[in-house]
C-alpha cells in the first residue's frame, strides 16, 4: 500500500483541481495535488512539500478529511486529504498538464481518479 496526501486548496472560494499528464500513472485523470509520504515525514510536512514541488506555492493546511483506501488494478493507496488555503507564490504546473479553479458544484463534472470520489463527496457536503 502506498500512503499519499492530497490538498483541497481554496483560492478565494475556488478550489484547485489538477490533471495528471500523459506520462504519469492514471494519465489525464483529475486529482487534488499531493504525493507519497516519505519515510519519517509527517502528513502535514508531506502535503506542504508536495504542493511546493508540484505547484510552486505555499499553503496553510486546515482540516484533515477522511482517508480513503482504494485498490486500483496494479496498486493500492491510502489517500489522506486535507483542506488548505493558498498563501503565496505564482502557481506553476511542474508535473501536471492542466488545472482548474472551480466552484464546489463544478468539480464533480471532471473525470476524477477513482480514489478521489469519496473525498469529493465528503468535501462537497461540508
Ligand atoms: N497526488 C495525488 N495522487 C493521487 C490522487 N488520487 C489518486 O488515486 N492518486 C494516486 O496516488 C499516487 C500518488 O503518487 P505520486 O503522485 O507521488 O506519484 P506517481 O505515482 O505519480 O509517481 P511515481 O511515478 O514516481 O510513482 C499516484 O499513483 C496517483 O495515481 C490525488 O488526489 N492526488
Amino acid at each position: 500500500m502506498i500512503y499519499v496526501t492530497c490538498a483541497i486548496i481554496n483560492f478565494d472560494d475556488k478550489i484547485l483541481a489538477v490533471q495528471r499528464s500523459e506520462t504519469m500513472k492514471l494519465p489525464f485523470k483529475w486529482e487534488f495535488a499531493g504525493g507519497k509520504i516519505e519515510v519519517g515525514e509527517s502528513e502535514i510536512d508531506c502535503i506542504k512539500r508536495e504542493i511546493f514541488e508540484e505547484l510552486n506555492i505555499q499553503i496553510e493546511v486546515k482540516e484533515r478529511l477522511t482517508p480513503v483506501v482504494h485498490q486500483y488494478p496494479n496498486f493500492k493507496i491510502k489517500l489522506i486529504p486535507y483542506t488548505a488555503l493558498y498563501v503565496s507564490g505564482d502557481l506553476k504546473l511542474r508535473e501536471h498538464c492542466d488545472f482548474v479553479l472551480a466552484n464546489k458544484n463544478e468539480l464533480i463534472n471532471l473525470d476524477w481518479a477513482e480514489a478521489d470520489l469519496p473525498i469529493l463527496k465528503e468535501f462537497v457536503e461540508l
